[in-house]
């Protein structure tokens, strides 16, 4: 199976993972989002838990600035982490607003532990290794839902309540969005292992965080529906 187009590092990443990668983006919890049966009770579980990830994801893309080596990667960290904090947090906001759940609770949510070890693991990848290291780390999530909203939006029956959940990551500027950061992964790549990256041992560690955080994202699904 074969997914869209964001780039040569992606591509080969995607293709060295395919177990974990089909177990993250056609996750039960994913299908009961595109055909409506996701109960209402894990969405809401998933988008509390979900606003704190994002909070420390956040924290992720700012490493990102501080280990930048070039102007473009500065501003596509810089650009994601205003996208994350002043923009897709508040989508959150608003839904769990309707369903009763406010702001500070949002933020003061008990995190459940397969959302801690996800973000720290990405973090610590950024800590612990240089750019190269957090932006795979950071890859899944951003590509992953890019491809999830893609196949769903194509396949959702139409009266699935989750509608709103799958536009936002089908959405023509949420696609451009992640081809500009495949380009701007593939150009750190290149710039660092050169254009022959796959031939290098360098990839392989690269390619083993790409699958870890693979697999923490299905444990994130795990844990949505679990908390119903
Ligand atoms: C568990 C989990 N995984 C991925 C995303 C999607 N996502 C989070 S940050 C980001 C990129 C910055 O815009 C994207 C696409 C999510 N919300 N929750």
């Amino acid at each position: 199976m074969s997914g869209p187009d964001y780039g040569r590092s992606f591509a080969a990443l995607r293709a060295a993972c395919p177990d974990e990668w089909s177990a993250y983006t056609d996750h039960a919890f994913v299908r009961g989002l595109g055909d409506g049966t996701l109960p209402q009770a894990s969405f809401l579980h998933y988008l509390v838990q979900d606003y704190v990830f994002l909070v420390h994801f956040a924290r992720a893309w700012s490493l990102g600035v501080v280990k930048a080596e070039t102007m473009a990667e500065m501003k596509t960290c810089a650009r994601t982490v205003d996208a994350l904090v002043n923009h897709e947090m508040a989508l959150h906001v608003k839904t769990c607003a309707k369903a009763g759940i406010e702001e500070t609770a949002l933020f003061s949510a008990k995190e459940e532990v397969a959302n801690l070890a996800y973000t720290r693991y990405v973090i610590d990848a950024g800590l612990q290794g240089d750019f190269l290291d957090l932006m795979v780390a950071l890859a899944p999530c951003c590509f992953g839902y890019g491809e999830i909203g893609l196949r769903l939006v194509g396949a959702a029956c139409n009266d699935t309540p989750y509608a709103d959940w799958i536009a936002t990551y089908a959405d023509v500027d949420y696609q451009q969005v992640m081809v500009s950061f495949g380009d701007m992964l593939d150009a750190a790549v290149i710039r660092r292992l050169g254009a022959d990256f796959k031939a290098t041992p360098r990839w392989a560690q690269l390619q083993g965080r790409f699958t870890k955080a693979t697999e923490l994202e299905v444990g994130f699904w795990d844990m949505g529906l679990l908390g119903a």
